[in-house]
Order: structure tokens, then C-alpha cells, then sequence
């Protein structure tokens, strides 16, 4: 996968298909996407019923005739034709009229750092079924990476952590390039999951998924003091719908097991690296992208198991969207030739 930044200034669209959430980025306009991945059809006509965030509403609300789809996985398109029907849906006219009248269009596709061959078509797939005509594919850690602010095409070692909803990457670049990397099966959908289980355990309530959003924010404007949360859920023996007042420390230390695995990989790249990148790396630190970076106390939590400084991004969900973004506007710029390679 090996695309230069002039092949990508050629291109009008850049998108960006998560497992939790679709983000399109139009040239000189900006984002006009950031929308859940859900898509809500009818199971007797085929219809599509919802996308974006009103078919995530009905997640768990449908009746038999109604399924809610997620056509990404993992950051890997598993239904292309429904991912297309979401697409269209969520892109509306503005793209659809530009796709119209320049059948010539490009598209840049963020594509997970790992990505296997059948992976890479079915994001191609995807773009090509719906009118583009050439398809490039960019790394997302080094679209985050750019998204971010960070100097990757300087001879300095960067090391970023994008924490998506279902897996977790941890990469150090140089040059423009990644040098070493480790893909760990954790993100925020572990994280909810831990978070259900622990007040299932411990409060024998059965939180729905929509209460684990609230139940975050909650924990990260709680202030100085205030350890405790309402939550709302149904009880387990009974069935009927109680609050409970939740203690924020002990959600933290439930959800701080699936978090080790972060650790280990952010210990296993360093490994992996020179001692004069490890030297850069223990000044600049390490940056947290994806829409999981916003966890609250995650942050600290890194600083604390690795000893080195960790910064939030300042848009962290939406980092390698605008990164592939700034990349079609030409607003990068690479201190060398070679294309940006994996
Ligand atoms: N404020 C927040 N606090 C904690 N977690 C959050 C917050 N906002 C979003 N998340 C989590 O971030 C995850 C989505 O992150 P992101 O948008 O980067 O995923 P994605 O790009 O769709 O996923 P992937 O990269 O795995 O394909 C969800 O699991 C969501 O629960």
C-alpha cells in the first residue's frame, strides 16, 4: 500500500469507515460525515429504514421486521453492498451531484495499519461501486498521525496510540513511515462490555448500551470530589428499571484489566525500536487518537504504566479523517520523495 501526496491531491474524497462510526471529509469543504455505522432495514422488503445516528437509536428497541446492521467491523468493510447503501445515504446530494457531473472522481480510504488484500478490495469495492473511479489507500495511523499535528515527516521519532471502538493500534513513525507497530484486539466496544459486566456483578443491574456513553461523560465532568454517578438499568432477578448510584473509582478499576493490553503493546513496540528512537520518544511522548482516546482517565493511566509523557489529541475521534483531509488539500508536506508507505 503505496500512495505519494500528489497522487492524493488529485483525490476529492476522503473517508474514513470505522466499526463504530463513518466520517467523510469533501475537499474544501471539510467534514460533512461523522455519523454512527448503523444502518437500520427492513427485513421483509429490504428496505432501508434508518442510517447513522436514528438507526443506532433503535439498536435493541426493533421489533422482529427490523434489523439494525453494522456493515464495518473491526475497520474492515464486511458487507460492502449495505456499507454503499449507507454511504449514498449519509453523503446525500452534495457528493452525489459532484460524483455526477466529474465521473473522473478520486477517493482516499483510511485502511487499518495491518489491512490483508481481501480487506483493501472491499474498501476499494465499496468507493469504486459508487462512482469513484480510482481509489487510493493511506494508512490511518499515518493519517492520524498527520490529524494530529504530529511532525511525521521529520528524522524524529513519534509514537501514536489510535483507539478505535474495536481494536487499538500502537505505532512509532519516522520519515513519514512506520517503524514499528503492534494491533491489539482492544477498544471502547471492551471497554462498554466491562463496564456492563462490572454493574451487572456488582450492582445486579443490566445497563443498556445507551447508558455506557452517558455513564463516561459522567465520570470525566464529575468534579473534584464527587465519585459517584446515577445510572439507570433493569434489575437482574427482578426485571424492573432502578437507578443506582455507582462509585466512578470502582468503574475505573473495572475497566483497567482490558486496558493492560494497551500497555503491553506500547512496551512491545519500544522493543521493537533503536535506543536513539526510544531517546526521541521519552521527550515527545506518546499521542492518544481515536474516539476511545477520550475515555477519561486513560491518559493518566499510560502516563502512570509507562513513565512517559501522554497527550490527547485535540480532536482525537476525528484525527484521521481531517488528516487524510489536509493530505488532498496539499496543506502537508513531506521533507522527502518516497511515498507513504507502511
Ligand atoms: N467521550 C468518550 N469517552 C469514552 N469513549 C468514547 C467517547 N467517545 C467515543 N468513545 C468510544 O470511542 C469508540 C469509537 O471510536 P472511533 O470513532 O475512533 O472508532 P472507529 O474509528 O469507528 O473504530 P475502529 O477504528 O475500531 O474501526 C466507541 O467505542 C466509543 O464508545
Amino acid at each position: 500500500m503505496t500512495v505519494s501526496l500528489e497522487q492524493l491531491s488529485r483525490c476529492s474524497v476522503a473517508v474514513d469507515l470505522g466499526a463504530a462510526r463513518t466520517r467523510v471529509y469533501l475537499k474544501r469543504f471539510g467534514v460533512i460525515v461523522d455519523a454512527p455505522s448503523a444502518v437500520a432495514v427492513n427485513t421483509r422488503s429490504g428496505a432501508l429504514i434508518a442510517v447513522g445516528a436514528p438507526a443506532e437509536r433503535m439498536v435493541g428497541r426493533t421489533p422482529e421486521h427490523i434489523r439494525v446492521v453494522r456493515p464495518v467491523s473491526g475497520g474492515t468493510v464486511v458487507d460492502i453492498d449495505m456499507a454503499r447503501r449507507m454511504l449514498r445515504a449519509l453523503v446525500g446530494d452534495r457528493i452525489r451531484r459532484a460524483w455526477r457531473r466529474k465521473p473522473m472522481l478520486r477517493a482516499a480510504v483510511c485502511i487499518p495499519h495491518d489491512a490483508e488484500p481481501l480487506v483493501q478490495r472491499a474498501a476499494i469495492e465499496t468507493l469504486t461501486g459508487m462512482g469513484a473511479r480510482r481509489v487510493e489507500l493511506v494508512d490511518s495511523l499515518i493519517a492520524a498521525a498527520v490529524g494530529s499535528g504530529l511532525p511525521v515527516e521529520e528524522p524524529e521519532a513519534t509514537m501514536i496510540v489510535m483507539c478505535g471502538a474495536a481494536t487499538s493500534h500502537v505505532a512509532v513513525l519516522s520519515l513519514g513511515s512506520i517503524v514499528a507497530s503492534e494491533t491489539v484486539p482492544v477498544g471502547g466496544e471492551i471497554i462498554d462490555r466491562a463496564v456492563i459486566q462490572h454493574l451487572r456483578n456488582q450492582h445486579e443491574l443490566m445497563l443498556p448500551n445507551q447508558a455506557v456513553h452517558p455513564l463516561h461523560l459522567a465520570m470525566s465532568v464529575a468534579p473534584p470530589g464527587q465519585t459517584e454517578a446515577e445510572v439507570y438499568g433493569r434489575d437482574v432477578s427482578t426485571g424492573l428499571f432502578r437507578t443506582v448510584n455507582v462509585d466512578t473509582e470502582s468503574v475505573r478499576a473495572a475497566i483497567r484489566p482490558p486496558l493492560t493490553a494497551m500497555v503491553d503493546a506500547i512496551r512491545g513496540v519500544l522493543r521493537q525500536c533503536q535506543p536513539d528512537l526510544v531517546a526521541d520518544l521519552a521527550d515527545r511522548g506518546i499521542m492518544l487518537v481515536g474516539g476511545s482516546a477520550m475515555l477519561p482517565g486513560l491518559d493518566s493511566m499510560l502516563r502512570q504504566a509507562t513513565g512517559m509523557p501522554v497527550h490527547v489529541a485535540e480532536q482525537p475521534a476525528v484525527c484521521a479523517v481531517e488528516g487524510l483531509g489536509a493530505m488532498l488539500e496539499g496543506r502537508v508536506r513531506l521533507l522527502h520523495r518516497d511515498p507513504l508507505s507502511r
